[in-house]
């Protein structure tokens, strides 16, 4: 095996312990929610359409090229049009996670949303790992215009909330993009039980003496 064999059955196995964590979490249920990550050679390791992520096979994951031609494993996800738009356009992003997480789908479903940051910091990981969160418009699962969305925002933020459907988060690689999700998804959660409380947003310098530190 070569090197860049091992390094992508590595990549490959860790895809399938992240996705089953998810799902044995109850981040996933169903079929529902995709994870990819860029591979080396301008190629993508995708989830196959229609996989529980509790129940993946790194034999049987999906490989695409950039220019979204399908290569070997099953056939990938439906929105493997949306994760190639985000490589495309964002050299720095090299992992994408969807989920239909509840929290987050909630928030999604939630009229009114403030387009440019759904969730207004309140604590100091959120503004850490993931700084704000984008809401795109509602299209249905597999739509091409998905895709659009997200290609025009790809170097504006990490994370975009789908309307009505769910989250689409990015990290520097599996493990970064995944616990963005999840710091995102517990965000998500804390923001509905603080519901009826008043809350104490963090202050615009608050805010911008944690985007200056990183995480
Ligand atoms: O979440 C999903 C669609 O938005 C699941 O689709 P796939 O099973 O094709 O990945
Ligand atoms: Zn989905």
């Amino acid at each position: 095996m070569t090197e860049q064999e091992q390094r992508e059955q590595e990549q490959k196995i860790q895809m399938v312990n992240l996705a089953r964590s998810f799902y044995e979490r109850g981040y996933s249920v169903g079929g529902a929610g995709n994870l990819s990550v860029r591979l080396d050679d301008n190629r993508i390791l995708v989830t196959p359409t229609g996989s529980s992520l509790g129940r993946l096979v790194p034999e049987r994951l999906s490989v695409v090229d950039m220019q979204g031609n399908w290569i070997s494993g099953d056939k990938p996800s439906k929105e493997y049009v949306f994760h190639l738009a985000l490589y495309q356009q964002n050299p720095n992003c090299n992992a994408v996670v969807h989920l239909h997480s509840t929290y987050l789908t909630a928030l999604s479903c939630v009229e009114g949303l403030n387009t440019d940051n759904a969730i207004q910091a309140f604590t100091p990981y959120y503004v850490m790992r993931v700084g704000k969160l984008q809401v795109i418009p509602y299209y249905r699962p597999g739509s091409p215009k998905i895709a659009e969305e997200l290609a025009a925002r790809a170097n504006t933020g990490k994370a975009f909330l789908m309307a009505n459907h769910g989250i689409v988060v990015t990290g520097s690689d599996l493990i970064d993009a995944c616990d963005n999700t999840e710091e995102l998804e517990e965000t998500a959660k804390l923001f509905f039980t603080l519901q009826h409380q008043s809350i104490r947003y963090l202050s615009d310098d608050e805010v911008k003496d944690l985007e200056n530190r990183g995480k």
